[in-house]
């Protein structure tokens, strides 16, 4: 191949740059545009081989399908020429080559790198399969991997339209171990047969090795046939689960693409919102014991600089470390404020934010501290004046008054007794994991119906609800946005992997402690935690819908209050014990023991 290269259609001239590698028909170099020096990748193929231009033939047939594709998650095509001796195509340049070669360094990947692969591949496959275009030979080495680790689907040497059934031609063709059941028994390929060399694909990077290749080839049909392969049991529930439904024998029974996304795998799971380059050779760190560690920092310092405005919320008390905001045993009131800095920045004093006159407490004595990440906190000294409203426009009030009332009712309800009434077992919503990260972004906590959701600093609420993936962001008190996971705004980003990395670190937990199942709830996308305040004894989580649940430091014992009314009902879990319901009937006419009245009665101090 010569050292210089002439397109002669638009007169570009290019140099070649080194070998990148070689294919069964290709060969692949780097490319220089020498008059932009905009750098490309060069797939040459030989005309005396498979490169004979010949209408209908494979290359023919490749430049016509690949020239009119763009999709972010698609190698792009930028031209072709031809000389006497080769046919030259001028593809995107993926710095970082393809995931075989990822997974030749790493040999299994983590899951959260599986699903940001595959977020990439599905919709770069759906853009495919929408333009009626099968790949039919998607595997590690055709997913390439440009310098910022973004993954595109390269290679369509055999990509093909399907027909107006949906089938392409009864050939056999792709890599045999990614073949599916329809293909090897000469049915055709479709898009489903797509989906079923994805679930081989993750299958293969999660275990290092696909899921069918037995020796002779027969064998391993029959399996493929079958979908028999070794049960990837250390893998995670969710995992197999997915695996299992894309490798469904029945093309009909895989998953499309349009709902792929909103399998638990997914939804109930952490995927970065981007990687880096070393998890080309290294797994990357995602879950480091708390605190979260660097990717969080990261997180966090975009949270902070695409925060609305700064917004003051009073902490009565989310206030992480209240000793460092309590001075000569004066009562303190916390008010925390996200300065409008850049990411990154640390300065404090310089760039807080100024009082407005409209802030909550405004008027009294203003004390300020500097925090490592850069946030100002105004601290006022609330002896100067005890009867001043603390309680912001549109506040929590009422919240707090109903559930002031409703632990009122059930501590009035009957007398102390030796043991607990008989209670039933009913399925109550309450968080089972939190993470108080609050100092930085928010207070995380996943619920027993398996959704997430976080306070973040700013006073917005984002949740994750389960099953489905829905998105519910309430930016402000009784205003609820919904998204799928797929439309949440941009703005929302930096939120949505806040949450998700919360969430995947109580998921992790959860397993690790062998959490039993979630029931299934009816989903409430309105539900959203309010407050939550932190005494040396217990926790305590005000929610929206009236909830108050009191979980004790360090022993396993939990107190829920919810519903109203005379359907209050009072919930009460002790380690290795399912959670025991009692009605306000059963309360007012058994009591309750000392024990459950006096963690009623500290949630009520604390309120
Ligand atoms: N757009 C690209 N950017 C960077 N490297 C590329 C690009 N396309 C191909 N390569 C590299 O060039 C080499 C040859 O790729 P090519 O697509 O020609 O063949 P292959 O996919 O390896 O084999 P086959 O064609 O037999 O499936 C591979 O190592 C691949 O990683």
């Amino acid at each position: 191949v010569a050292a210089f290269l002439r397109d002669p259609s638009s007169g570009r001239v290019y140099r070649r740059g080194k070998l990148i590698g070689k294919g069964a028909f290709s060969h692949c170099y780097k490319l220089t545009d020498m008059s932009t020096s905009a750098v490309f990748a060069l797939k040459v193929v030989p005309r005396r081989g498979a490169g004979h231009l010949c209408p209908g033939g494979k290359v023919e047939r490749e430049i016509t399908l690949h020239s009119c594709l763009r999709h972010r998650n698609i190698v792009a095509f930028h031209g072709h020429f031809a000389d006497r001796d080769h046919v030259y195509m001028v593809l995107e340049y993926c710095s970082r080559q393809s995931l075989a070669h990822v997974l030749k360094a790493r040999h299994t990947l983590t899951e959260p790198e599986v699903r940001y692969y595959l977020r990439g591949l599905v919709s770069g496959l759906r853009y495919l399969h929408q333009r009626h275009i099968v790949h039919r030979d998607l595997k590690p080495s055709n997913f390439f991997l440009n310098k910022n680790m973004e993954v595109k689907i390269g290679d369509l040497g055999l990509a093909a339209r399907v027909g107006p059934g949906g089938h392409c031609h009864r050939v056999l063709c792709g890599t045999p171990n990614f073949q599916a059941p329809e293909v090897i028994s000469r049915n055709g390929h479709s898009c489903q047969s797509d989906i079923w060399a994805l679930g081989c694909i993750m299958y293969m990077v999660l275990t290092g090795t696909p899921p069918f290749m037995a020796a002779p080839l027969s064998e391993m049909y029959q399996n493929i046939r079958d979908g028999h392969y070794p049960e990837p049991a250390h893998l995670s529930p969710n995992a197999r689960h997915l695996i299992a439904r894309l490798l469904a024998p029945n093309p009909g029974e895989r998953p499309s693409l349009d709902h792929l996304l909103e399998d638990d795998f997914f939804t109930q799971g952490f995927t970065p919102d981007r990687l880096p380059p070393h998890s080309c050779h290294s797994p990357p760190i995602f879950t480091i014991p708390l605190p979260l560690g660097r990717l969080f920092q990261k997180a966090g310092q975009l949270l902070l600089s695409q925060c609305r405005p700064p917004c003051e919320y009073i902490t009565h008390y989310p206030c992480p470390h209240p000793q460092r905001y309590i001075s000569r045993g004066k009562q303190f009131l916390c008010v925390l404020s996200l300065p409008r800095q850049r990411a990154g920045h640390r300065g404090v004093l310089e760039e807080r934010p100024p009082l407005t006159s409209a802030a909550p407490c405004s008027g009294l004595p203003v004390q300020e501290v500097s925090q490592p990440l850069g946030y100002g906190v105004r601290i006022q000294n609330l002896a100067a004046n005890e009867s001043v409203s603390t309680e912001p426009e549109g506040s929590q009030k009422l919240e707090v008054e109903v559930a002031i009332r409703n632990l009122q009712l059930c501590l009035d309800a009957g007398p102390s007794a030796i043991r607990n009434p008989p209670g039933e077992q009913q399925p109550v919503i309450w968080a089972l994991k939190w993470v108080d990260y609050s100092s930085k972004y928010g207070f995380g906590y996943q619920l027993s119906d398996g959704s997430s959701g976080v306070l973040l600093r700013d006073g917005t609420h984002m949740a994750l609800r389960s099953p489905g993936g829905q998105v519910c962001y309430m930016p402000d008190r009784g205003k609820l946005e919904t998204f799928t996971l797929r439309d949440v705004p941009r703005l929302l980003g930096t939120k949505l992997a806040v949450l998700r990395l919360f969430a995947c670190h109580m998921q992790q937990q959860l397993r690790k402690e062998g959490a039993p199942p979630m029931p299934t709830l009816p989903a409430r996308p309105s539900l959203c935690l309010l407050r939550f305040l932190a005494s040396k004894q217990a926790l305590l989580l005000l929610f929206n819908n009236g909830t108050v649940q009191v979980s004790l430091t360090g022993v396993q014992a939990h107190l829920v209050l919810s519903g109203e009314g005379e359907e209050l009902l009072l919930t009460h879990w002790e380690q290795g014990h399912p959670g025991t319901s009692y009605s306000l009937g059963i309360l007012r006419s058994h009591g309750c023991t000392l024990a459950t009245r006096q963690l009623l009665h500290h949630a009520l101090c604390m309120l």
